[in-house]
């Protein structure tokens, strides 16, 4: 089976549908962000601190570029999207689902998240960043599932339905 990759906004639930979603279809699921941290020893928070977001978008790069190699479910941090080539390597990849969702709802599980650097920014700017990557989720992905008003069971209910496994 090839790989399953979930892509869309901070706060929107890639992580945590991923997780359910290995236990269903028996991939194992790899979240990049745990990956990172893992690999180089200090929080999302540290990296951006002491060596700059664009030293995060190179590290997502090269684990994206390993992790589409193996067979699993992967997890993707919200900014996956900006780099033109991870766009492009998501777009050889056959599976990539957009979780999307309207911004008030991801706002208010964002809002005061120490842990998640660019969701300290004033919300102003946080969705301006959201309508920004609209339409890159839309180039990179290969189907959509609308998480509004639906709880994590149930986007990954969805799910398994778009992949004919329910
Ligand atoms: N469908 C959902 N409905 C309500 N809350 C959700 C849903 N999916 C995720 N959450 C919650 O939203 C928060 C962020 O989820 P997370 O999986 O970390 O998102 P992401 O990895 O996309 O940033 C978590 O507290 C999670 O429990
Ligand atoms: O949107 C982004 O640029 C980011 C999203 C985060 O992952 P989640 O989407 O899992 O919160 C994490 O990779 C980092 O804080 C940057
Ligand atoms: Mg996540």
């Amino acid at each position: 089976m090839e790989s399953i990759v979930l892509i869309g906004f901070m706060g929107v639930g890639k992580t945590t549908i991923g997780h359910i979603l290995s236990e269903k279809v028996g991939l194992h699921v790899v979240d990049m962000d745990e990956y990172i941290v893992e690999q180089e020893g200090m929080p999302v928070r540290e990296i951006f601190e002491r060596f700059g977001e664009g030293h995060f978008r190179d590290l997502e790069t090269g684990v994206l570029s390993k992790l589409l190699k193996e067979a699993c479910i992967i997890t993707t941090g919200g900014g996956i999207v900006e780099r033109k080539e991870n766009r492009k390597l998501l777009g050889e990849s056959g599976c990539v689902i957009h979780l999307s969702a309207p911004f008030e709802s991801l706002w208010e599980r964002l809002e005061g998240d120490p842990d998640r650097p660019l969701a300290q920014n004033p919300r102003h700017e946080v969705e301006s960043l959201f309508s920004r990557r609209i339409p890159l989720y839309e180039e990179a992905r290969t189907h959509e599932v609308d998480t509004g008003g639906k709880d994590e069971e149930a986007v990954t209910r969805e799910i398994l339905s778009l992949l004919g496994r329910n």
